[in-house]
């Protein structure tokens, strides 16, 4: 699932630049899941495989005219020339071609996108490597899932049960009309065979001001994923290892779990019977550990908001406890992570790890067998009567915000639906295919923010941001959660930092890698950032929502409508309520942003 991406084009007549989603076939974009994308043209290097000669023109000509085989070079004539095929496997060879070190002239299309019919069944995909609606459909729904999902039932906490339910369906709405407007503002500029980006709209109706915006915006969705990631990745390593390190240490003296809450008199009871007593009950608290339905309230417990510190889920250190003050969640782990991940920032090209896309698939249906079967064991504890006979539920909060910060992340896509859609077998069905997207993520969100919050069997307030945060790492379920959820969001790490690279290196200095010592001191940086955060504050519900508020400003509420309304006057057709209906839009985007500052403690 998530992380946010990005679409960006950016020339400056012998260069240019593309961050480009696909939802084609095996790519997806983005989310906690998975990041594919990425697409780099660099003037400097030709995109002809081995074998074809590069072109010998000027400079200019050079970078209008670098054209790979049989690249049309205009639309009329890609139409004749069996447009549909050509021009899919040109978008297919730039976007691999542009996943390759600038340095790197053998790159050619892999093996495996080729044969797209290897990934989807052949009637998902035709011989053009068009596809159809249904793929359309899954690339969008799985490119928006992203680590949203996990903060989905403590934002709905927030806004209250019934209230937040109204806001969850008002928003995917609003953010499928505005992600509508972006798709479309793409028909209305025609640039000769150009594959375009959102950004190459903005330049071409607002100006440089319009595509720099868009850029920033985009690059700062990608930069709070990364933020988001890092504090996850620090929280399930954490988990991780203590929990082997508790397994390790308890089995030491005998006993078989960790020694943490509920268990820990279960744990003690058993010790103190003698064999074969003992080895029946400890069989039995096993087992009930393996379908644990325990369930933390970390807030009730001495978690502190400023360290996140779950200290309900281990022992807490003592001072000859070398290990406990060694492997601390906020204080070392955060930099524990920088040997795990640093070295795989510095490749000049990531793509070994977009093998691992699938993951991302994997891991939004893992959570929503996790909240399913969690569910089930828990039953419903809804208590609208506020009589105390079950838990209590708050139907409407004046928290609501952070139910619409979280949701403008959750549902945000804007930056790679164009690419998404690109490829789109049947193009008038755009439109449809996204709202059905849009209500599948909506349904997902529903599914696990409502069914987790509805079921869970304490105070509702208790909900973390993370809502694993809610399990002990005797939970196995949980901990298989954790061990997936760090593995998938190491491979898709690399890709976000690759793709903020490229867009940020190529601004600067007009080359994506400039040297090993440019690239070392950008992830430096950048990591530094994401410590500084997982140290400080390690709370993704208020990263998300913020950089949701912040990001959406822009590229969900203004920039859209802004485009549109500029068409419309550009062709007169601007009337007073088109007007007032998107800049009442835009205000609320504003009101969104606001509001986010209004509840700054409410972790
Ligand atoms: N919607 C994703 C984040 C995301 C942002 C932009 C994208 O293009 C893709 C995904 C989330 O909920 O975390």
């Amino acid at each position: 699932m998530a992380a946010a991406g990005q679409d960006n084009n950016f020339r400056d007549g012998k260069n240019e630049i593309n961050g480009d989603f696909s939802g084609n076939g095996a790519n997806n974009a983005g989310s906690i899941q998975d990041v594919s994308l990425l697409d780099e043209e660099n003037d400097m290097e030709p995109l002809a495989s081995p074998g074809q000669s590069p072109n010998k023109g000027d400079d200019k000509s050079r970078s209008r005219s670098r054209k790979p085989f049989h690249y049309p070079a205009n639309r009329r004539q890609s139409e004749e020339l069996d447009s549909h095929s050509t021009l899919a496997t040109y978008n297919r060879y730039r976007y691999y071609s542009r996943l390759a070190p600038p340095d790197d002239h053998r790159m050619r299309i892999p093996d495996h996108i080729v044969p797209a019919s290897l990934f989807y069944p052949a009637m998902f995909v035709d011989r053009s490597q068009k596809q159809g609606s249904l793929i359309t459909i899954f690339s969008i729904w799985n490119t928006m899932m992203g680590t949203s999902l996990l903060s989905m039932p403590w934002a709905l906490g927030k806004a209250g049960f019934v209230l937040g339910l109204v806001i969850m369906v008002v928003m995917a709405g609003l953010t499928l009309y505005t992600c509508y407007r972006v798709i479309k503002s793409v028909e209305g500029v025609d640039q000769e065979g150009e594959v375009l980006e959102f950004s190459d709209v903005c330049r071409h109706y607002l100006g440089r001001w319009g595509e720099g915006c868009s850029v920033f915006f985009s690059l700062s969705a990608l930069m709070g994923a990364m933020i988001v990631y890092w504090v996850l990745m620090t929280n399930f390593l954490y988990n991780v290892v203590s929990f082997a390190y508790e397994n390790i240490h308890a089995s030491g003296n005998e006993t078989s779990a960790s020694t943490e809450g509920e268990n820990t008199h279960q744990i003690l009871y058993c010790q103190s019977l003698r064999p074969p007593m003992r080895g029946v009950l400890s069989y039995g608290l096993i087992i009930n550990m393996y379908f644990s339905t325990t369930v933390l309230c970390p807030l009730n417990s001495s978690h502190t908001p400023h360290t996140g510190n779950m200290s309900g889920m281990f022992q807490v250190p003592t001072p000859d406890d070398t290990f406990h003050h060694v492997w601390e969640r906020v204080k070392t782990v955060p930099f524990f992570l920088i040997i795990l991940v640093f070295p795989l920032l510095n490749f000049k090209s990531p793509t070994f790890f977009t093998k691992f896309n699938a993951l991302g698939t994997m891991s939004v249906v893992y959570l929503l067998v996790f909240v399913s079967v969690k569910a089930a064991q828990w039953g419903i504890h809804l208590d609208f009567s506020h009589t105390g006979k079950d838990v209590d539920v708050t139907e409407a909060s004046e928290y609501f915000p952070i139910l619409t910060g979280t949701l403008a992340l959750a549902f945000f896509i804007h930056n790679a639906a164009v690419s998404i859609c690109r490829n789109q077998k049947h193009p008038e069905n755009n439109g449809r295919d996204l709202s059905i997207a849009y209500v599948c993520v909506m349904v997902t969100y529903v599914v696990v923010g409502a069914v987790f919050y509805a079921s869970f069997p304490k105070d509702k307030s208790c909900i973390e941001d993370n809502l694993l945060n809610n399990f002990s790492n005797t939970d196995t379920l949980a901990f298989v959660a954790r061990v997936f959820l760090l593995f998938q969001m190491w491979t898709v790490f690399p890709l976000l930092f690759y793709i903020f690279r490229l867009q940020f290196m190529h601004t600067l200095f007009g080359t994506t890698y400039p040297s090993l010592v440019h690239v070392v001191v950008l992830n430096l940086l950048l990591v530094g950032v994401c410590v500084i955060f997982a140290r400080f504050l390690p709370h993704i519900g208020t990263i998300i929502r913020f950089s949701g508020a912040f990001c959406g400003l822009a590229y969900i509420f203004t920039l859209p409508c802004l485009v549109y309304l500029v068409r419309l006057k550009q062709t007169g057709r601007l009337t007073w309520p088109i007007a007032a209906v998107h800049g009442f839009i835009i205000l609320l985007g504003l009101a969104n942003f606001v509001g986010q500052f209004f509840f700054l403690n409410k972790t």
